[in-house]
């Protein structure tokens, strides 16, 4: 009980200075901006889909620490550019590469480091959130107890803790959303990336999500927000690139 209070604690503490610092945070992430390597580097990334080209050579460097929001109409080719950054989709042209890394080489280390929300997910319902997320964490290569713990923690942070040893199929939209963002983060993963998280959340929770968004990109994180709606995206990114043809 001690530890949950101490997260809340740590969580809330994290979200009021991330507000009342807010300017001073973007100003800051503003400064990482061009600094150093990128940890995202896509460079001339053209892909098909048979005769169809979706991404027609784009190019684009993120640093440590930006929350990025990538915007475009439906069928721009938002998700196709997430999943070619996760290596889901690997006919393509141009270098892609993440944590210094061209994803090409096979080496799928990068992937521990790496978070993902979809924006249409299959979830294994009948599983307990707490069956679902220690799995998941297991899967990332956490110790039983830490995964438990840990995902004890993020839902607890969503106010979800009395659902730990619910099925999920019990759960509505929104909270099944929220565990797959919970499941995001269980290794701590240094780059997120994100599919139009907010579909299904209520206004409560988009709060939560943004607040908590803020919080790692204060931690350093990177964050690779992809969405139709520039409304929530352009009041929590600190670069938007705008995908059109
Ligand atoms: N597996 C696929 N096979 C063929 N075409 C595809 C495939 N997946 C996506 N497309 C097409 O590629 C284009 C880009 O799709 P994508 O899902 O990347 O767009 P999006 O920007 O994420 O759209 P939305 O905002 O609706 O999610 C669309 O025209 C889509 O029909």
């Amino acid at each position: 009980m001690i530890q949950i209070y101490r997260f809340k604690r740590i969580f809330r503490t994290c979200i009021v200075s991330i507000y009342q610092n807010v300017d001073i945070l973007r100003e800051e992430r503003m400064k990482l901006e061009y600094v150093g390597e990128p940890i995202i580097s896509i460079r001339d990334l053209v892909l098909n889909y048979g005769n169809k080209t979706v991404l027609h050579g784009i190019n684009l460097n993120v640093f440590k620490g930006q929350i990025i929001g990538y915007i475009g109409p439906n069928g721009a080719g938002k998700s196709t550019t997430v999943k070619v950054l996760l290596g889901l989709i690997g006919e393509y042209k141009g270098d892609v590469k993440i944590l210094g890394r061209d994803i090409s080489d096979g080496d799928v280390e990068y992937k521990r480091k790496i978070g993902y929300v979809p924006e249409v997910a299959d979830i294994y319902e009948s599983l307990t959130a707490q069956e679902y997320l220690t799995f998941i964490g297991q899967l990332y290569g956490l110790e039983y107890t830490r995964a438990d713990q840990k995902a004890f923690q993020l839902m607890t942070s969503f106010e979800l803790d009395h659902m730990y040893g619910s099925r999920i199929s019990s759960f509505s939209k929104g909270m099944k959303q929220k565990v797959l963002l919970i499941a995001s983060l269980i290794h701590n993963p240094e780059i997120l990336f994100l599919d139009e998280p907010l579909s299904g959340l209520d206004a409560n929770s988009v709060m939560v999500v943004k607040e908590l968004l803020a919080c790692l990109a204060a931690q350093g994180k990177t964050i690779f927000y992809s969405s139709h709606i520039m409304d929530v995206v352009e009041k929590i990114s600190n670069r938007i690139i705008l995908l059109d043809n």
